[in-house]
């Protein structure tokens, strides 16, 4: 049955090479729901993987509890702790065919024969592998040994499921298959799954929630679109997706907008928290911009860029190199480098940090 899973206040420390504390992971508070697909998104080294390991039970907490349910796992070894994880390097067993390596972990719970078929029958239908059960992993590709991994994980029917970017070793094609086959699978199931990735893409099309990680602590929860839409910090806009950003002044509110002053003009943005006086950033994506002719906002096209259903843009803009994209662009509205124009902002899609 699907657990929920609690990080209380998690840190991890390994010794540097000068003998000295070093922290992995600082002060992690998460809560994971039962059911939940959550990503661990983050850049090299910012801790995700030592994360994903303390909650598997293989790396030891230096600080705080973790909870399945409501049970404190720290101190249960991981071959006990309910949970699975399926390894970017797949790990088949190289000498056991398909179905024996489905089979392996169930064997070692001394399950009783007939029940044993039954679940591995049924993992192979879910996952499109009746025709290789007799296949060796050495005569399977890349895309079918990580299916068998994956339903070598199922078959246990653990409370969590944990990912180790289980899918950077695929070719980019496959890749986009299998996150569609493990999210199906997953919401079919109705698992929780942890899942561990540094491509954004992947997280944001598989998550019910993304964590953005940063040196060892969580910048942010959310959905893939609050964490587009509304970063709550630069690191968190600039690593997800592009942004360009504007620094400004809040000069006040009228009709439940902030009016926030820039270099380019005062702008209309709908946003809470915030008081007169005080400096904030202005967060904007390149669709948010569109170029016309004209002489405010004026900024010289440095790059411009035709990619079939968009029109990418660099556009010097006070003192800035800013990113614009320009959907189903029409060659008479396409500006070439060195043009001048003006930049105009949807002010809707804007945010403030
Ligand atoms: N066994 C270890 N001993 C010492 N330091 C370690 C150990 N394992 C991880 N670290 C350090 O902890 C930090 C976080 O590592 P971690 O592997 O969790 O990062 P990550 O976000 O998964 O990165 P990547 O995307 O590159 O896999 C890094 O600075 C790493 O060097």
């Amino acid at each position: 049955m699907a657990k929920s899973v609690t990080l209380k206040n998690i840190s991890k420390a390994f010794m540097n090479d000068r003998g000295e504390k070093s922290y992995a992971v600082s002060g992690v508070n998460l809560e994971i729901g039962e059911g939940e697909f959550v990503t661990l998104l983050g850049p090299s080294g910012c801790g995700k993987t030592t994360t994903l390991r303390m909650i598997a039970g293989f790396e030891d907490i230096t600080e705080g509890h973790i909870y399945f349910g409501n049970e404190a796992v720290d101190q249960i070894p991981p071959n006990r702790r309910d949970c699975t994880m399926v390894f970017q390097s797949y790990a088949l067993f190289p000498h056991l065919n398909v179905f024996d390596n489905i089979a392996y972990g169930l064997k070692i719970k001394k399950m009783g024969k007939s029940e044993m078929i039954s679940k591995i029958e049924s993992v192979l239908d879910i996952m499109n592998l009746q025709d290789y059960r007799d296949r060796m992993p050495n005569q399977l590709s890349g895309g079918q040994q990580q299916r068998v991994a994956l339903a070598r994980a199922l078959v246990m029917e653990p409370g969590v499921l944990l990912f180790d970017e289980p899918l950077s070793n695929l070719d980019a094609k496959l890749r986009l298959v299998m996150r569609d086959e493990i999210r199906r699978i997953q919401q079919q199931i109705g698992i929780t799954a942890v899942y561990v990735t540094h491509d954004q893409s992947e997280a944001m099309s598989m998550s019910d929630k993304v964590i953005v990680m940063n040196k060892g602590k969580i910048e942010q929860v959310g959905t893939p679109m609050e964490i587009y839409q509304r970063p709550k910090s630069k690191f968190v806009a600039d690593f997800i997706g592009t942004a360009n950003f504007l620094e400004g002044t809040v000069k006040g509110t009228e009709d439940g907008r902030l009016l926030v002053e820039t270099a380019s003009g005062v702008l209309r943005i709908r946003r809470d928290g915030f008081k007169a006086g005080d400096r904030v950033t202005v967060v904007i994506r390149p669709e948010a911009v569109t170029l016309a002719k004209g002489t405010s906002h004026q900024g010289i096209v440095q790059k411009s860029v035709f990619m079939g259903q968009t029109q990418e843009y660099e556009v010097l803009f006070e003192g800035q190199m800013f990113q614009i994209t320009e959907h189903n662009p029409i060659q008479e509205k396409v500006y070439s480098v060195g043009s001048s124009v003006s930049l105009q902002f949807a002010e809707d899609a804007l945010h403030v940090i």
